[in-house]
């Protein structure tokens, strides 16, 4: 890990963290290529990038849903009971994130709300490349069942042999997900995006995966809904002398084990910190069977030395990483400055790595600083809001004066006319026209009844320079 010391009063800044987007640009143009190929050829080149990436491809992509079923009785009971407690308290929380359509009458009769829809489909990623995410299956799969989605397909690339984990394949039948496709990466997401022979076209993609396959999201997304850029995993640890550094070198560590390109943020306030971190790391990495992975990560890591706690802070919230743990005294009164973070751990037990299976709140977070401005998975990403708007006539007549004289200050004559045919049928006490030619007679008078000097010419004399 490279180490960035912030004296006096220099502030980390994107150029020292050497993060020039969220995702790299190579990754981008070679995920554009492959999803581009796959809207242009479908299944053949779907065929083509899954023999090529994933050293296989399955003779059918959709697994039988006996396949699916039979899974659970390929694993472990303990496996299965796990995940029934994960699937437990993730739903339990999840629950809490329902939001209701909700309407509200004024005294004039007008009736105002939201109404509150599910979104139709979703495919929901599901990384396989260098581990098994049987917990992803919960984590995507469970807000969407929440906020009723009607048809969740589910994307997990195959394995060399061209099987899929049985692991994944039985937290896919407790989560309830629909129909399953052994299929993955940039070629996935275009499949669902633009619909292939042999996978179908959905409304909205969500789900964590690598570089290629959040790039993928990125490129698709417009074209159909995403959740957000959900990539190689992240982790920043804040902590200060209380820290231990053999627990803070382990929570490091289980972020860089996902993939090469995690990265690990160490921002401390205790300059002799670092040093026992790595001294600890050296202990343990040798020790894992994920040791090239996660030395590959911890090769990029970043450790920040500030003078003081505050200083660190604001260090984290320019990190903006996925997940943020806090090892200071007092954890919980660092917590309400503390901005950008996809999943806040406060405190020594909050193990990043119980966010990631069972506490309950959703572990597919934003990456490559996009907390900033994005949120965890949650029932509101599996759902559309619609404003409903109902006017009464006598609400009509009363905001029909404001509407129409902004119409005329916008120079938009039928806006205006629109809401004043309406007003005059108010006014006469009516229904409807009954003479429509003198309905539609003088109807600039209709339209604008203001004064307004010259409709859609700015009053003010300006110049833009
Ligand atoms: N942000 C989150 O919420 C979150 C949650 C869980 C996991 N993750 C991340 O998900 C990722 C899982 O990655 P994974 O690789 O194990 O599985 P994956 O399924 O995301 O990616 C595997 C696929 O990547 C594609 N691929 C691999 N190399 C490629 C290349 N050179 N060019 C084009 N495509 C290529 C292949 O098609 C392969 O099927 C990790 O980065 C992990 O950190 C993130
Ligand atoms: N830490 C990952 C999110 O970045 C989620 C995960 C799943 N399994 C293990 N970890
Ligand atoms: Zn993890």
């Amino acid at each position: 890990m490279r180490t960035i010391e912030l004296r006096g009063d220099r502030a980390l800044t994107n150029e020292d963290l050497e993060r020039k987007g969220a995702l790299p640009e190579s990754v981008m143009e070679s995920a554009k290529a492959i999803v581009d190929d796959v809207r242009e050829r479908g299944d053949e080149a779907l065929r083509a990038y899954c023999t090529k990436f994933d050293g296989a491809c399955p003779e059918d992509f959709r697994v039988d849903d006996e396949v699916v079923r039979g899974a659970l009785d390929m694993v472990d009971p303990e496996f299965v009971s796990a995940l029934r407690r994960a699937y437990d308290q993730i739903r339990d929380f999840h629950e809490r994130e329902v939001e209701q359509s909700w309407f509200s009458a004024k005294p004039d009769g007008t009736i105002l709300g939201v109404k509150v829809t599910p979104v139709p489909s979703v495919a929901v990623y599901v990384p396989g490349g260098r581990a098994q995410y049987p917990s992803t299956v919960l984590m995507d799969t469970i807000p969407a069942k929440v906020a009723g989605v009607g048809r969740v397909i589910m994307l997990t690339p195959p394995q060399r042999d061209g099987s899929l984990s049985a692991y994944t394949l039985a937290a896919a039948a407790v989560a309830g997900v629909d129909e399953v496709y052994a299929v993955g990466g940039a070629q996935a997401i275009a499949a669902a995006a633009y619909g292939t022979e042999s996978i179908p076209k959905v409304v909205k993609i969500v789900g964590p995966g690598n570089a290629y396959v959040a790039a993928a999201k990125r490129y698709v997304s417009g074209d159909v809904g995403i959740d957000m850029v959900a990539g190689p995993s992240e982790v920043c640890v804040l902590a200060d002398s209380t820290a231990d550094p053999v627990v803070v070198a382990a929570d490091l560590m289980a972020q860089a084990e996902h993939d090469p390109m995690a990265t690990c943020y160490l921002v401390t306030c205790d300059p002799a910190l670092p040093a026992r971190v790595e001294e600890a790391t050296e202990r343990l990495v040798s020790q894992s069977p994920r040791e090239e992975i996660t030395r590959a990560s911890l090769e990029h890591g970043v450790v920040v030395v500030a003078e003081d706690l505050e200083r660190a802070v604001d260090a984290v919230n320019v990190v903006a990483p996925e997940h943020l743990e806090l090892h200071t005294a007092n954890a919980f009164d660092v917590l309400g400055s503390i901005e950008n973070a996809g999943a806040i751990f406060v405190g020594p037990w909050s193990s990043e790595p119980l966010g990631d299976y069972v506490a309950g709140p959703n572990h597919t977070l934003p990456t490559g600083g996009t907390a900033a401005f994005s949120n965890p998975l949650g029932v509101y990403d599996f759902v559309k809001r619609s404003s409903v708007i109902s006017y009464s006539p006598a609400g009509l007549a009363a905001d029909a004066p404001a509407a129409q004289t902004l119409a005329q200050g916008e120079g938009l004559w039928a806006h205006a006319l629109s809401v004043g045919l309406r007003r005059r049928l108010v006014e006469e006490g009516a229904e409807r026209f009954d003479d429509p030619v003198a309905a539609c007679e003088d109807a600039t008078r209709t339209a604008w009844p203001q004064a307004l000097e010259a409709p859609g010419t700015p009053r003010l004399d300006f110049k833009v320079r």
